[in-house]
């Protein structure tokens, strides 16, 4: 599974959940899979077919999803088409049926109306799966059902012994088991990931549609364009659409437009020409919806307010599937909030009514929300957010100017109950402000003692602090029908018994836009920096050089994608190009470690890409060859470095990281420094460090993961456990896992929770032994011995005497005295090895003594099959071992050819077969 992994799709490590899921769907299981956009569900039903050279079919509910699906799988040397009405070639189905593709991507009507014959010819070749993408469309209860994927569960009786696999983003319960019945789903193999998107930043603003508005909005995308990144803007009306998508091309911004009154080819070049690059922004409708394949969407602007929570999850769910940090800003204006009864005129039902209302109040309360945004998010799709602070959301980044309003809200409170709480907050607010509506005489509201007491504010004002107490759990808001009712919950109640009209209980709220007037809120808004928002965009972990050269390599991208007719993310994606400006491959075999870069690729574009890295390198003077693992790249969205000055880190925890973070040591050696008054336990010092990091210290999560060996395995079993029994305590989180999961693996998930760090930073699952338990070089240690050249399987021996490193035996020959064989049993301590940057990374490694006294002579073929016996890898210092009639030189020429030719790759600088 990993060759395949990294073959096809030039990935080392399979992200959470991935290995499971595919490991199911190999054993034959149908599998529910409910992940976050851009987690990389659609890996799970691609990696199989390649695994067990079967045919994938794949229902997909969109053409021009499955025609860019099949665009990048095609770039990766995947055999991929698909069937559709749209299909011209009649030789695909033909094709298809004779097993030619990997992956054959249908719509679902096409999957209904094919005949049974096809499926019997398909299932004589061999189909490993059926996958039902987007599958939140089979229910009702989703927010874009289909009804063709109703339909869907007649391919069961077709197929009946196929593992069929349901995948979506976005599904309640509900959906979940609307899912499973309408596939007819056996005892499902269910993954439900978490929904929060790490890398996307949230924010949310009102605005009213004016020129300086647009001027605004104008400015900021202009930004976004600048610093190479792809912008979709949502609109409400194809009337928004039509003028924003004017604004911008009078800006000089190569911009697209995209709606339902446009004609199917127009569509289709707007979207082509998008995902090609052509066009950086696109202005759209919400036609242009799940169809958005493209990975490095940096901003996504929802230009009024969504219908649902879940559409906003779903299409600013587009921004930022490659990892990197990315931007979700919505506005909003009040006049948003009363569309409910336009996107009613559809329902005939009173309980469509319902949950269209419900669904709009949601989005509501998420436009006046003033506390963290990923939090109410997270809640909202039912998944538990324990901090209140993400960090990353305007709410969490900006200090809000609060303001006693307990008279205020004393009034407003008193004024629902006054009138009966049988009504929306526009009634109570009228009364306040003194209105004298038929209405209102009607009901003798005039005559209430409150009516009038609240006209020095707006109705806009009232609104605002109506909304605030909704969100603090003062009022209540329910729906019946087409009505909205606000009325005074418990916590009100308790508010209005400990008022008097002249004396009411603090109520600290805070000054939301519409309650200071938007010119004062814009300049406080730009005293806090939220405007800075698109800081997060800039290139986090490159120099300037670096950046310059990334930018370099974008438009060779660009140039390479227009020669082929390719989408530039389809040869490789943006992050890949990131970690490419970071390193400066020289070789192909250089080239190939990168993380994204795949056989395909690197047969096809390999040498052109070494050549531009060359020359580029030398004309911005940066050297080649550079270690990418010493400056990670970082997919936080918005940095939480807090300044020096504001660091509560107590002295002792400061020196603990200083001497992990800045000196190399590793946490036993900061435990057990000979300056200490008395040693402390490992476990501490790493608590320490996990302290320091939470407090704002920059910390290396790879290293720390590495040192303490946290694998992606390890990774996932600690979330499943957090997710059973949550993370307020650590005895039964460590209680839910296998006994090798130590205290240190749970703090530093929860920290990495915490601090909203990547997973993308913990290092390919290796053998625990291996990991580097120091980080500097010491030779007295002792590690343990095994059969393997590099490492054993099993529990690790520290104790255990084994025979000569490697760097001893360097040491040694450079002295021209040779090596002398070591004898395991009666060796002294083993020493540890740091190997010289070319031959190993700067991670020390055990080897074993050499096995031959006789000098063994390194060949292409001698190499290759010595590996078969290594299926977890070996390092070059083990290969000279072995082959101790070889040079140094040799051995590193031996490995780059044998790498370029996609015979040997290489993960956490162990070569293996591929
Ligand atoms: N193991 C991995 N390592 C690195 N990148 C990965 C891995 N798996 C997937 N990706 C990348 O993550 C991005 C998103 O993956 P994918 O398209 O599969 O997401 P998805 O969950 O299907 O999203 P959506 O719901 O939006 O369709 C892609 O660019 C993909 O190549």
């Amino acid at each position: 599974m990993e060759l395949t992994l990294k073959k096809y799709f030039g990935y080392s490590a399979f992200r959470p959940y991935q290995k499971e899921i595919i490991e199911n769907i190999l054993q034959g299981k149908d599998c529910l899979v409910v992940m976050a956009t851009g987690s990389g569900k659609s890996l799970c039903y691609q990696v199989p077919p390649l695994v067990v050279n079967k045919t994938a079919v794949v229902i997909s509910p969109l053409l021009s999803l499955m025609q860019d699906q099949v665009m990048a799988l095609r770039q990766r040397g995947i055999k991929a088409d698909h069937l559709s009405s749209a299909q011209t070639d009649l030789s695909v189905q033909c094709n298809a049926e004779h097993g030619q593709f990997d992956i054959l991507y249908m719509t679902p009507e096409k999957a209904c109306s094919v005949s049974t014959s096809f499926w019997s010819n398909l299932l004589d070749v061999g189909i490993c799966l059926l996958a039902v993408d987007e599958a939140h469309c089979i229910s009702e209860w989703g927010h874009d059902f289909r009804v063709e994927y109703k339909h869907l569960d007649k391919l069961r009786n077709i197929l009946p012994n196929i593992p069929f696999v349901g995948l979506t983003a976005t599904a309640t319960e509900k959906v979940r088991i609307d899912i499973m019945n309408s596939l007819k789903m056996r005892d499902p193999y269910v993954t439900i990931g978490s929904f929060d998107r790490t890398n996307l930043f949230y924010g949310v603003k009102s605005f009213n549609r004016s020129v300086s508005f647009e001027e605004e909005l104008v400015e900021e995308v202009s930004k976004c364009v600048a610093n190479a990144g792809s912008t979709i803007i949502y609109c409400t009306t194809i009337k928004d659409v039509e003028q924003i998508f004017k604004s911008l091309l009078e800006a000089g911004i190569k911009t697209g437009i995209y709606h339902g009154q446009m004609d199917n080819k127009a569509r289709q070049e707007s979207h082509r020409s998008f995902i090609r690059d052509e066009l950086h922004v696109m202005v759209a409708t919400i036609a242009f919806g799940m169809g958005i394949d493209k990975p490095n969407i940096r901003y996504v602007i929802h230009y009024g307010c969504p219908k649902s929570l879940e559409s906003y999850y779903q299409e600013s769910g587009r921004c930022g599937r490659d990892g990197i940090a990315s931007m979700c800003w919505l506005y909003y204006t009040r006049s948003d909030f009363a569309k409910a009864d336009f996107y009613c005129r559809e329902a005939s039902l009173e309980n469509q009514r319902r949950a269209i209302k419900e669904s709009l109040m949601a989005a509501q309360r998420y436009c006046m929300l003033t506390t963290c945004r990923r939090k109410f998010l997270l809640d909202y799709f039912g998944e538990k957010y324990t901090s209140d602070k993400c960090g990353t959301c305007d709410n969490c980044t900006t200090s809000r100017k609060e303001s006693d309003m307990s008279k205020e809200a004393f009034l407003l409170m008193a004024c629902i109950q006054s009138c009966g709480g049988n009504w929306g907050l526009n009634m109570p607010v009228d009364v306040l402000r003194g209105s004298r509506s038929k209405k209102i005489l009607n009901a003798h509201f005039d005559k209430l003692p409150l009516h009038g007491l609240g006209k020095e504010l707006s109705a806009n004002w009232w609104k605002a602090l109506g909304y605030l107490l909704i969100s603090d759990g003062y009022l209540t808001e329910t729906v019946e029908d087409k009505f909205k009712f606000v009325s005074v919950s418990p916590k009100g109640l308790q508010f209005l018994r400990s008022s008097k009209p002249d004396n009411q209980p603090t109520l600290l709220l805070p000054v939301t836009s519409e309650m200071s007037g938007d010119e004062e809120y814009r300049n406080k808004l730009s005293e806090f920096g939220e405007f800075n928002g698109l800081a997060p965009l800039k290139n986090e972990g490159l120099s300037e050089e670096e950046a310059q050269l990334y930018k370099m390599l974008l438009e060779e991208r660009m140039k390479l994608a227009r020669a082929v007719g390719t989408a530039p993310y389809a040869i490789c994606g943006d992050q890949t190009l990131k970690k490419i400006a970071l390193t400066r491959p020289s070789t192909n075999a250089r080239l190939a470690n990168i993380d994204g870069v795949n056989q395909h690729l690197l047969m096809k574009y390999g040498n052109h890409f070494i050549g531009s890295i060359k020359s580029l390198s030398q004309q911005l003077n940066l050297s080649l060859d550079g270690d990418a693992s010493l400056q990670p790249i970082v997919t936080k969205p918005v940095m939480t470095t807090v300044p020096k000055t504001e660091r509560k880190v107590t002295p002792a925890k400061f020196e603990a990281w200083k001497m992990w973070h800045e000196d190399g040591l590793s946490f036993l050696k900061v435990a057990n420094f000979p300056g200490r008054p008395a040693p402390v336990k490992e476990e501490t010092i790493f608590g320490y460090i996990l302290d320091a990091a939470e407090e704002g210290c920059a910390i290396d999560w790879s290293r720390l993961c590495q040192e303490i060996g946290l694998t992606c395995e390890i990774f996932t079993n600690i979330h499943a456990a957090i997710s059973k029994v949550g993370k307020d305590k650590l005895k039964p989180i460590k209680n839910e896992l296998p006994e090798e999961i130590s205290y240190m693996h749970i703090k530093a998930c929860l920290s990495m929770h915490n601090l909203r760090v990547s997973t993308d930073v913990i290092p390919p699952s290796q053998p625990r032994c291996i990991r580097a338990r120091e980080h500097s070089i010491q030779r007295s240690e002792v590690l343990p011995r095994s059969n393997h050249p590099s490492c054993m399987e099993g529990p690790c021996d520290y104790e255990k005497p084994v025979g000569n490193m490697i760097g001893h035996y360097f040491s040694e020959r450079s002295g021209g005295e040779g090596l002398v064989p070591a004898d395991n049993s009666t060796s002294p301590k083993q020493p540890l090895v740091y190997t010289n940057d070319l031959l190993s990374s700067s991670k020390r490694q055990k080897v074993e003594a050499s096995e031959h006294s006789l000098a063994l002579e390194l060949t292409k073929s001698s190499l290759l099959n010595w590996l078969k016996n290594y299926n977890d890898g070996v390092s070059p210092s083990d290969i000279l071992e072995h082959f101790n009639g070889s040079t140094e030189k040799l051995v590193l020429e031996m490995l780059n050819c044998l790498e370029s030719e996609f015979l040997i790759f290489k993960k956490n600088n162990l070569y293996m077969l591929m």
